[in-house]
């Protein structure tokens, strides 16, 4: 069988990119300085597509790949893959669930209790000399036994929910429906309602057209002057100038986001606050787990191509 032939949209760890060049043969598309021109030059040729995350495919990728097959997602979020343009054509899109959940799920709940705790600004406390010159750090609000609220229980919000109960937490989620897995926890279905009963909202549902801007003015304006919203699923889930302006004006009491619009280019209003908590998008960043992710990407492609069952379909 002929080495096929795929289009790597985003640079891997080194430990992705041996095994990757060993099975396929690849083109670099992150590293092209005229990205169209070597997209119209080796887009005939390519039969698969390795993205990352964020960086997708858009249509305009995927028109330029008239024998595309298939494309395999390095992560559990494939918002940034054209679904229409692939069920179209009969394109195959697998992705990365489960490997990353855990460690999704512990980053939102330590943004909340390192938000919540504030302890960022009580380490500047130490290091700056305060401790020693103006004594005890301001006290903060706890966490344990609080409300907590959990919008989209999937893999992930169930994960979180898991260990929110470890803190004692009352917990409800919103989802499209109630969850049979989810019965110690309360059903709501109007994000509003359930923002108004929460003291930490976290948002962790799945990206798409439906759920944009499902975390809307009026769900953070729920949330209040002291409740806080953790998300670690996608910045469009969120309508962020809203949450900008809520924090602004304190309306919301605080943040703590691992997304953004834009990212990595965040928009500069969120680096003038004080109550938000800022991380570069790195909720799956362990080695286990992007290792695994690297390893799922592989197999995918390589089931496709055998005319194996594809591991982690999406389409
Ligand atoms: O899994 C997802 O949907 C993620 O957003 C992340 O795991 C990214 O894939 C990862 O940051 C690599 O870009």
């Amino acid at each position: 069988m002929e080495t096929p032939e795929i289009l790597q949209v985003g640079p891997y760890p080194e430990w992705d990119e041996i095994p990757l060049n060993e099975a396929f043969s690849v083109h670099r598309y992150f590293d092209a300085p005229d990205k169209a021109a070597f997209l119209a030059e080796v887009g005939p040729t390519i039969r698969g597509i390795a993205t990352r995350g964020e960086l997708g495919a858009d249509r305009a990728m995927i028109s330029a790949c008239p024998n595309l097959e298939v494309i395999s997602v390095y992560g559990v979020g494939y918002d940034a893959v054209d679904l229409e343009a692939c069920r179209e054509r009969g394109i195959r899109v697998t992705n990365t669930p489960d490997v990353l959940t855990c460690d999704v799920a512990d980053l939102g709940v330590a943004m909340m209790l390192v938000q919540s705790r504030g302890m960022i600004g009580a380490e500047t406390w130490v290091k700056d000399g305060s401790w020693a010159a103006k004594g005890l750090y301001p006290l903060r609000n706890r966490v344990h036994g609080k409300r907590a609220g959990v919008l989209g229980l999937g893999r992930i919000g169930f994960e979180v929910a898991k260990r929110l109960s470890g803190f004692d937490m009352d917990i409800a989620y919103s989802d499209v429906a109630p969850k049979e897995y989810a019965s110690d926890w309360e059903f709501i279905a109007d994000p509003v309602a359930l923002a108004e009963r929460s003291d930490f909202l976290f948002v962790t549902l799945a990206a798409s057209a439906e759920t944009r801007h499902i975390v809307s003015r009026e769900v953070i304006e729920a949330v209040g002057p002291e409740g806080m919203i953790i998300n670690v699923s996608r910045a469009s889930n969120v309508d962020e100038e809203a949450l900008l302006d809520a924090l602004e004006d304190g309306t919301l009491g605080s943040a703590a986001l691992d997304v953004f619009e834009g990212e990595p280019a965040l928009n500069k209003r969120f680096l003038k606050l004080d109550n938000v908590l800022l991380q570069p998008h790195h909720a799956s960043g362990t080695f286990e787990t992007r290792k695994a992710m690297g390893k799922l990407v592989r197999d995918n492609l390589s089931a496709h191509f055998a005319g194996e069952d594809l591991p982690t379909p999406v389409l």
